[in-house]
């Protein structure tokens, strides 16, 4: 199969986790003979720096063009500790997802056994946890009139949706959980907020199309608690655009580390894949962070693209080196490996290589390593 990828790396350490997703596809390419054509486009500071725009033309034109976009993040201490910039690295992924209509963002959570014991949460709650959450990603808050005043004394955001923005994303969610465990929960404020009180209303009528799903409804506050005494509870939660931004680095947790999370954002045209984590700046250039998030995204990417048995193998990979304790230092401080170690593990093993010859390897692996 030929495929046109777009490769953003982005910002931090973004090009280093995308690096080892694009390790993985390149296994992958080579085990079941496919052939991979990546095209890279810049955005976020990066962007900025080279071009002065956080989003130049030739990105979106190459996104447009591609089957599927594998985006590592943006975001640089420069921008973030300048509260007055006018242009900024995050304003690139907006357009992207705006200009790209990629409404619903897809943040799956599923807890790895081999890391129960290193979770802050008590193992009997990590059982069983795997849901998840549909975040609305092109409206609300972040997409309503801004203003400030010149002298920076008095600010706004206007939080605004409209009926279709809900009902698009409600029928993904419904047919996502209808192959699951049939249980959707809508996370909202609506015992405050008139957009809450929208989603709720268009959200019951879309139900009556589902009738084998049950609903339920939870205020935001509560299910920011819940995700931690009982998440698995859910199967589907289904959220406005802020709400799902914060919910999903909190089930972060639940897994070990905010470096493990995946994610693909869909809509109207092409699909993009990236961890749904930052560009973690202290990190940049250490070769320590967790590439499990961006891996992850690159196997749903490989869904998106209808090819199954890879995304599934990529998945049975990625398990693989957290059983054999091949973790990163957010997940054990004390024995770790390097981020590029994690990659050369999961590639070798989707290009048939291991475990079967794991002896050897893992001796000419351990050397790299910081203990
Ligand atoms: N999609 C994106 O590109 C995206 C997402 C979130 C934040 N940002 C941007 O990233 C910059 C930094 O933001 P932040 O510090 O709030 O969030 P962040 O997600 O970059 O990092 C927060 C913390 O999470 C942990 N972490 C994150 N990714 C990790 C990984 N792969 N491996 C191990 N640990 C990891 C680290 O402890 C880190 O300090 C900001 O400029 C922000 O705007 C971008
Ligand atoms: C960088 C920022 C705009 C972005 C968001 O809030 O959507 C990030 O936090 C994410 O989760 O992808
Ligand atoms: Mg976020």
């Amino acid at each position: 199969m030929e495929k046109k990828i777009a490769v953003i790396l982005g910002d931090g350490i973004g090009p280093e986790v995308t690096n080892q997703s694009l390790k993985v596809l390149n296994a992958i390419a080579e085990r079941f003979e496919h052939h991979f054509e990546y095209t890279y486009g810049l955005m976020g500071a990066d962007a900025i720096d080279k071009t002065g725009s956080p989003l130049p033309d030739e990105t979106l034109a190459i996104c447009l063009e591609s089957d599927a976009i594998l985006f590592g993040a943006i975001g640089d201490p420069k921008y973030d500790n300048d509260p007055t910039a006018k242009v900024r690295p995050e304003q690139g992924l907006l357009k992207l997802r705006k200009s790209l209509g990629l409404f619903a963002n897809i943040r799956p959570v599923a807890t790895f056994p081999s890391l129960h014991h290193l979770s802050p949460l008590k193992s009997d709650r990590l059982e069983d946890v795997d849901f998840v959450v549909y975040r609305e990603l092109t409206g609300g808050i972040y997409f309503g009139e801004k203003k400030v005043d010149a002298a920076y004394t008095e600010a706004s955001d206007l939080c605004s949706y409209n009926k279709s923005e809900i009902e698009r994303i409600s029928h993904h969610a419904f047919k996502a959980t209808q192959q699951r465990k049939k249980h959707l929960t809508l996370v909202d404020k609506a015992n405050v907020l008139e957009t809450s009180r929208l989603w709720r209303k268009v959200v019951q009528e879309v139900a009556k199309q589902y009738p084998d799903v049950q609903v339920d409804y939870l205020f935001v506050d509560n299910a920011a608690m819940q995700l931690i005494v009982n998440p698995k509870q859910f199967d589907v939660m289904l959220t406005e655009n802020m709400f799902g931004d914060i919910l999903s680095d909190e089930a972060s947790v639940i897994t070990g580390s905010l470096g493990m999370l995946p994610s693909a954002s869909v809509g109207a045209t092409t699909a993009l894949f990236e961890p749904i984590h930052g560009s973690y700046p202290q990190a940049a250039g250490k070769d320590i962070a967790n590439p499990v998030g961006s891996i992850l995204s690159t196997a749903m990417l490989l869904d998106h693209l209808g090819l199954f048995t890879e995304a599934s193998l990529v998945r049975d990979a990625v398990a693989w080196t957290l059983e054999s304790k091949f973790v990163t230092k957010d997940i054990d401080p004390i024995n770790y490996y390097f981020t590029s170690t994690i990659g050369d593990l999961v590639s070798e093993y989707v290009a048939g290589r291991l475990p079967n010859d794991v002896n050897r390897i893992n001796i000419e692996l351990r050397k790299s390593t910081l203990i």
